[in-house]
């Protein structure tokens, strides 16, 4: 199938509005010829799937089909936010990389894309005090464990917000982890939704973490904490 059709099929498959075809095959021929494009899927053909199908595969849950104020944490060359501003004109999607070198790649895929809903933000997830509660979808892939986006994550949600995390097959420690850090949060781990974003993809997954109560005003913690020292189930008190 040519990258053209694919896309078509894509377009039919989630509904996407006019000049959404349009729009992803600038992102893919973006990513194709701009040297500095941060990713290893450059051939388009490859790239429907792996950045364009994976993205909108998150159409499949309602919480995202509805969202009006979307971020999508770590970026980098776009995935899954640039897909997702151009399948939802109506929601506003800021697009967040700690790297200034991702933040100046992400300007340039808007400006070729032409979307108009989307702002870039340079600046770690947990060192963004100007996005705290605003954000009812919160999108984040291949960016550090459920526990770790999760710390990131729930101080950026407004309550009744949601955490969409793209996974493989995560190990039980790391579930058991975010369970314990969801708890500290203000979340709940409320769907592991299995999807299939292209013919023959496997043991991929979407986690929806709801935030269900404030988050404690101690998080997140200080910048790099949710990494270096990540909240774990073993440290659980007796
Ligand atoms: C492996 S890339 C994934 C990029 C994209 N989400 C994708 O799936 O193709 C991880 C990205 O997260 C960014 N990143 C890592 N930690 C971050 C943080 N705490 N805040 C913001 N960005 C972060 C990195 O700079 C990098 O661009």
């Amino acid at each position: 199938m040519s990258v053209r059709d694919a896309l078509a099929t894509l377009v039919a498959r989630f509904d996407l509005p006019a000049g959404a075809e349009d729009a992803l095959d600038a992102y893919l021929v973006l990513l194709a010829e701009d040297p500095t494009a941060p990713t290893t899927v450059t051939d388009p053909r490859r790239a429907v799937d792996e950045h364009i199908a994976d993205a909108l595969v998150a159409l499949d849950l309602d919480v995202v089909r509805a969202a009006t104020r979307v971020a999508d944490l770590g970026a980098g060359a776009g995935v899954p936010g640039i897909p997702l501003a151009i399948a939802l004109p109506t929601a506003h999607v800021t697009l967040v990389d700690s790297l200034e070198r991702k933040g100046a790649f992400l300007r340039r895929a808007v400006d070729v894309t032409g979307v108009q809903n989307v702002d870039v933000v340079v600046a770690r997830a947990e060192a963004w005090p100007a996005g705290r509660e605003l954000h009812d979808v919160i999108l984040a892939r291949a960016v550090a464990p459920l526990g770790v986006l999760a710390e990131y994550a729930a101080p950026l949600l407004a309550l009744g917000g949601s955490l969409v995390a793209w996974k493989g097959q995560p190990e039980p420690e790391e579930e058991a982890d975010a369970r314990y850090a969801a708890e500290l949060l203000g979340l709940e781990v409320e769907d592991r939704r299995p999807v299939t974003p292209w013919a023959g993809a496997e043991r991929r997954s979407l986690y929806v973490l709801r935030k269900v109560a404030p988050t404690p005003s101690r998080y997140p913690r200080r910048e790099g904490m949710a990494r270096k020292r990540p909240l774990r189930a073993a440290d659980r008190p007796a």
